[in-house]
């Protein structure tokens, strides 16, 4: 088993470049598909997710071509079947983006019902809704989702929850829908506005994402593009509460500061000084952190993939904090294992209370999901001792070169997956 083993207790200082959002490229790999030109498509993670979701293209016959690690060429005229391998489909959520790029190209899907992260129940009953409100047949047979379509017509399309996934699927099969389709009380997350722009750039016409309501107006054919995916608030995000956890000084290069306005809100509120620069956040730590309360919302709200980061940063600030986790409801499986290092949390449904300590103790913890599993490493670098987090899988799936890039801001850190390597670096380290 993949691990990683921390020696924390200094503060992270220095400069640590920010990688393409893991999930504007998913959307926007599988949309790459839309057309039968080459889409070339640039500041691609080199994360787990994004690997996994490019061999499902290829299963399916799309042509894939990595011109270099962030960077990929794709052909979809070559798709001649509908219906993606399970195999793939399981280990990732974002595979549900493949039902919206070929039912809107042709008409015709078949994915097996998503995995991701076990962070909550995640139905998807409000893409099948939209999909079916174009006019789709959408049936689930045998954990597939089926979905097939004479013609998909533009129509109105009211979400009931404010959802990401759904949102950006329907938008994709209403890109190549005869007519206008008007999407209500949609999401406003930056991926989406990203996801929108991608397609507009390949001749789509698409308006008002980043807004409640988007306006698509089908258009019959898509063209090639060459576009570049934006920075990820979400990674960004993640080095600045490891700066916050540690009392460090870390500037985030290439961000978008406007993407990380709710976090910029909560450092500030907990005494961070916080400078922005056109695209480079500064995070300064110094003296005692004080207590919050954090909510859970959409976008522009607090992000539910950023909880678990603020929740370890929060459990070393002075006081009483308070976490309302609104979006999934298991969000908090992490706290236990904080817990385990000295943590004093009490969780009462989506809420959790928590009473800063001085400091943790270092652990062997486990990681319960991607985010959850990055935010126990904050915890370890905060740690006057050795903190191993097992599962790292989780994390990978999501962040590249993690420990690399931490270890580039003064971590001493080390992916290790035997107890020889554990020895070597304790020894190091003592
Ligand atoms: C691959 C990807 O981009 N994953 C992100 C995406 O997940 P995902 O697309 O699964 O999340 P959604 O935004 O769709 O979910 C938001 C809320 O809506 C509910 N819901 C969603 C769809 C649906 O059909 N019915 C329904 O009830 C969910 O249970 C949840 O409570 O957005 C989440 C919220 O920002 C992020 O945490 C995930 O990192
Ligand atoms: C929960 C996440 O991913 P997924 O939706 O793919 O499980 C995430 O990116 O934090």
């Amino acid at each position: 088993m993949e691990q990683y083993i921390i020696k924390g207790g200094h503060p992270l200082v220095g400069e640590v470049e920010i990688g393409g959002a893991k999930n504007a490229a998913l959307a926007i790999l599988a949309a790459a598909i839309m057309t039968d030109d080459t889409v070339l498509i640039d500041n691609i993670p080199d994360v787990n997710d994004v690997n996994v979701l490019l061999d499902a293209i290829t299963g399916i016959g799309a042509k894939v071509h990595r011109v270099d690690r962030h960077t990929v060429k794709i052909n979809g005229s070559g798709i001649r079947n509908f219906d993606v391998e399970y195999d793939y489909i399981k280990k990732i959520r974002a595979s549900y983006y493949l039902l919206g790029a070929l039912l809107g190209k042709y008409k015709r899907a078949e994915v097996a019902l998503p995995g991701g992260c076990n962070i909550g129940s995640r139905p998807i009953d409000q893409h099948l809704k939209g999909f079916r409100a174009l006019g789709a047949d959408v049936d689930i047979e045998h954990g597939k989702v089926v979905a097939e379509a004479e013609n998909l017509e533009g129509r109105h399309v009211y979400f009931d929850v404010v959802t990401v996934g759904a949102t950006i699927n329907v938008m994709m099969a209403a890109t190549m829908a005869e007519g206008i389709t008007i999407m209500e009380n949609v999401a406003k997350e930056p991926h989406v506005v990203d996801v929108a722009n991608f397609l507009n750039s390949m001749g789509a016409n698409i308006r008002g994402a980043g807004t409640d309501v988007i306006k698509i107006r089908g258009v019959h054919r898509l063209h090639g593009t060459e576009y570049s995916v934006i920075p990820d608030q979400i990674e960004a995000g993640t080095f600045m509460f490891a700066a916050a956890a540690t009392k460090g000084d870390v500037t985030v290069l290439n961000v978008i500061p406007k993407h990380l306005e709710a976090t910029i809100a909560k450092l500030t509120e907990i005494g961070c000084e916080v400078e922005e620069f056109d695209d480079a956040v500064r995070v300064v730590s110094k003296g005692d952190l004080t207590s919050t309360h954090v909510k859970t919302l959409p976008y522009p709200g607090f992000p539910t993939d950023m909880q678990p980061q603020i929740g370890v940063t929060l459990a070393l600030c002075k006081g009483t904090s308070t976490i309302t986790e609104s979006i999934f409801e298991n969000r908090f499986k992490y706290l236990d294992e904080l817990a385990r290092m000295g943590a004093n949390i009490k969780v009462e449904g989506n809420s959790a209370t928590i009473e800063g300590v001085d400091k943790f103790s270092g652990a062997r913890v486990s990681a319960p999901d991607l985010r959850a599993g990055a935010a126990l490493c904050i915890a370890g670098l905060a740690t006057d001792g050795i903190t191993i987090v097992d599962d790292i899988i989780y994390i990978l799936r999501g962040y590249e070169r993690f420990d690399e890039k931490l270890r580039g801001i003064g971590a001493l850190m080390e992916q290790v997956s035997t107890e020889k390597e554990i020895q070597k670096f304790t020894l190091k380290v003592s």
